[in-house]
């Protein structure tokens, strides 16, 4: 059987730091293959790339996510006990609490919650010569995020909302800035048991339907409460990925900037943010674990390996996407991609899988604004660091994506 292909270099994770996005197809074209050994972290690791890898990685006979990720990276991102690390009949219990956030009412209503607070913060907008829009828009977005998930009409996340933002810009820092950010987790930690503690003893009162009620009431399969530590995990679990669509929405104005802009009926909506989802920085990869040593294409897969899967290259892939770097929305004409072929938010299926729960409600955050920057607003682009920053997770534009001139029509 043939070895898996193999780094000569001792370790990648200085490659992998300084080019997060375009390691592991980088390295697959230069080994010729969807599949390459290396090690991260001084630990034995391969990178898989493209949809039938893909199909592999979501195996859950074969793959587990419970002490998949390195610790620095779970500690700060996912905290402990969350739904990413759970497997089988137990992550499938708990996802079911995820994914019935998402009925249609509640998801109208976040668009009705968003399309009013871009109003209002465009009449502030206007009175300002330059607005950084990078700022700006994860402001915003983290308290549409709270009132949607249960803390009331005004909610305070001033302070929250740096913790949040922490902690899905820094995962994959390093040195003080990264032990900032796990400062930031621990005191957002806290804070969210503390909710979840408040509405059990009947001092806060969330609407029945929102996450943070859902969230403090949710049995597990044997009918036990969560522990309030793990609920509040939960809690921002919901909470820190709607604030990171904040990060979407910068991306969705940059597209708006620098592509032809698209018709605001639904359809051609949906295509333009589709293809922003498709082609724009925010997962590099994805990480799990084999259960058990197998064989995939010929190679041997030994039991308990780290495997990182490419997402970012995979939604680039040539033998998928025609002409695969070219921002074309058009391309999704007819055209719905299959569940392993485009995965910015993981692949396969949303509740037996990991594949995010929030997938749709992004989608949906993203068609407002798109349609609130083109139909609602006049703005200018002032010169300014377009390019987009690939050292950086999620890879933002260098400038902050300031505008100027903003008026509403
Ligand atoms: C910035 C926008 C978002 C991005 C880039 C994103 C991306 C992802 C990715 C890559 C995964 C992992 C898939 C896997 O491990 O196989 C994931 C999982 C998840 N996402 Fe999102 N997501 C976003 C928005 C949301 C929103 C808005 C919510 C909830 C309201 C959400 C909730 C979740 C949850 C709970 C999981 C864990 C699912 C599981 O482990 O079964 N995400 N997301």
């Amino acid at each position: 059987m043939p070895d898996i292909p193999a780094d000569r270099a001792p370790d990648a994770t200085l490659q992998l730091r300084a080019d997060p996005y375009r390691f592991i197809s980088a390295r697959c074209r230069a080994h010729g293959s969807d599949l390459f050994a290396t090690r991260v972290l001084m630990e034995p690791t391969i990178c898989l790339h493209g949809a039938a890898a893909a199909e592999l990685f979501y195996d859950t006979d074969r793959f587990r996510r419970a002490g998949a990720l390195p610790d620095r990276i779970r500690k700060l991102l996912f905290g402990e006990g969350g739904v990413q690390g759970l497997d089988g009949a137990v992550h499938a219990h708990r996802k079911a609490m995820h994914l019935s956030f998402m009925t249609p009412e509640r998801m109208a209503e976040m668009e009705t919650l968003l399309l009013d607070k871009l109003r209002i913060r465009a009449a502030a907008w206007e009175e300002r010569g330059k607005v950084e829009m990078h700022d700006a828009l994860v402001g915003l977005v983290a308290d549409v995020a709270a009132t949607w998930c249960g803390l009331g009409p005004e909610p305070d996340m001033t302070r929250r909302r740096d913790q949040l933002q922490s902690m899905f810009e820094q995962a994959g820092s390093a040195g003080p800035v990264y032990w900032a950010a796990r400062l930031d987790r621990r005191r957002a930690d806290t804070w969210a048991r503390d909710l979840v503690d408040a509405v059990r003893a009947g001092l806060a009162t969330p609407p029945a339907d929102s996450p943070l009620a859902i969230i403090a009431d949710w049995r597990d399969a044997e009918g036990a409460l969560l522990p309030s530590e793990v609920a509040g995990v939960e809690f921002l679990n919901v909470l820190r990925p709607i604030t990171a669509v904040g990060d979407w929405l910068v991306f969705v104005l940059h597209a708006l900037a620098v592509e032809e802009a698209p018709d605001t009926d639904d359809a051609s909506l949906k295509r333009f943010v589709t293809e922003v989802r498709r082609l724009y920085p925010f997962f590099p990869m994805l990480g799990a674990r084999t259960t058990r040593a197998f064989e995939w294409q010929g190679h041997a897969f030994p039991a308990d390996r780290l495997v990182l899967l490419d997402v970012w290259g995979t939604n680039r892939d040539p033998r998928v996407w025609d002409d695969p770097d070219r921002f074309a929305p058009s391309r999704f004409e007819g055209h719905t991609p299959g569940p392993f072929e485009m995965i910015p938010q993981g692949g396969g299926d949303h509740a037996t899988g990991h594949r995010c729960s929030g997938e749709w409600l992004t989608e949906r955050m993203m068609r407002v604004a798109a349609r609130f920057f083109v139909e609602e607003l006049d703005w200018d682009v002032p010169e300014q660091k377009l390019d987009l920053d690939y050292r950086r997770l999620p890879g933002l534009p260098r400038g902050g994506m300031p505008l100027s001139r903003i008026a509403r029509r």
